[in-house]
C-alpha cells in the first residue's frame, strides 16, 4: 500500500508530480512520532496512499511549498490539497473516508478523546527535550514531569474502567498518543511509568494491536537514529535502509 521505507529525498531531488487519482500521499519521515500517527491511521482505516520520506536534515528545495513551516507530516490529495500538523490531518482522514470511523461519532465521546489528548500535550516537547540534554544535564526535573502527566493519563483509564482511552477496543485517540510510548525504552524512560498500572496495561495491550505492530521499531534502531539526529547527520533520516 506504501512504500513507507523507501529512502528519503533531499537537496537536488525533483519535485514529485501530482497524487495519482484515488491515492493519497503523506510526506514523511521513518522514525518522526508525528508521521507515525498518520501511518497507524491510514492503514487502520484501509486508504490508499503512498508514502515520500524527505531527509528532513538536507531537505529538498520543493518541501517548502508543500509544507510551509518545512516540518513532516504533510498530507497531499489528488486535487492538490494539502494538510499539515499530525492531529488535523488524522481528523481530516477519519471524516473523508468512508467506512469504520476511528473517532467516536457521540459528541461527549469526542470531547473526552479530545480532553485525553489535552492531558497528553506536553509529553512530545518533554521527551524532545530529554532526547536532546541527555548525557549533557540533570534531566530529573524532565523526568518528574512526565511522571505528573502519565499520572494523569492512568487516573483517566481508571475512571473510565476500559481497556483503551476510548472504550475496550483500540482508537484515534490511543493511535495518537502510542509513537511516544513507543520510544520509552529506547530513550530508557520507562522508569517514568513505573507508577501507573493502567497505563502499563494499557501499553501492552496497544502494543499487540496489529496495525501498531505493523509500523513498530526496535529500541536499537531508534537509538542509532538518535545519535545520528542529534549529530545533524544527513544519514538519520535513512538509518538502517
Ligand atoms: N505539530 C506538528 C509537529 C511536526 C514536527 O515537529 N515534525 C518534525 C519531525 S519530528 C522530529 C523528530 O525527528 C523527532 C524524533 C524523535 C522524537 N522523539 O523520540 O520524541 C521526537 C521528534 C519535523 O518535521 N522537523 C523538521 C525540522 O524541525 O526542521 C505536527 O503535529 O505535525
Amino acid at each position: 500500500m506504501s512504500a513507507a521505507s523507501a529512502r528519503s529525498l533531499g537537496k537536488g531531488s525533483a519535485p514529485p508530480g501530482p497524487v495519482p487519482n484515488g491515492k493519497i500521499r503523506l510526506y514523511s519521515m521513518r522514525f518522526c512520532p508525528y508521521a507515525q500517527r498518520i501511518l497507524l491511521v491510514l492503514q487502520a482505516r484501509g486508504i490508499g496512499h503512498e508514502v515520500i520520506n524527505i531527509n528532513l536534515k538536507n531537505k529538498p528545495e520543493w518541501f517548502f511549498t508543500k509544507s510551509p513551516l518545512g516540518l513532516v507530516p504533510v498530507l497531499e490529495t489528488s486535487q492538490g490539497q494539502l494538510i499539515y500538523e499530525s492531529n488535523i490531518i488524522c481528523e481530516y482522514l477519519d471524516e473523508a473516508f468512508p467506512g469504520k470511523k476511528l473517532l467516536p461519532e457521540d459528541p461527549y465521546e469526542k470531547a473526552c478523546q479530545k480532553m485525553t489528548l489535552e492531558l497528553f500535550s506536553k509529553v512530545p516537547s518533554l521527551i524532545i527535550s530529554f532526547v536532546r540534554g541527555q548525557n549533557k544535564e540533570d534531566c530529573s526535573g524532565l523526568k518528574e514531569e512526565l511522571r505528573k502527566a502519565f499520572s494523569k493519563l492512568d487516573e483517566a483509564l481508571i475512571n473510565k474502567k476500559t481497556t483503551f482511552f476510548g472504550g475496550n477496543s483500540i482508537s484515534m485517540i490511543d493511535y495518537l498518543i502510542w509513537p511516544w510510548f513507543e520510544r520509552l525504552e529506547p530513550l530508557e524512560l520507562t522508569e517514568c511509568i513505573s507508577h501507573t498500572p493502567k497505563l502499563k496495561l494499557w501499553m501492552t495491550a496497544t502494543r499487540k494491536d496489529p496495525i501498531v505492530t505493523t509500523f513498530f521499531i526496535d529500541p536499537k534502531s531508534y537509538r542509532s537514529f538518535f545519535n545520528l539526529y542529534l549529530q545533524n547527520s544527513i544519514e538519520a533520516c535513512d538509518y538502517g535502509l
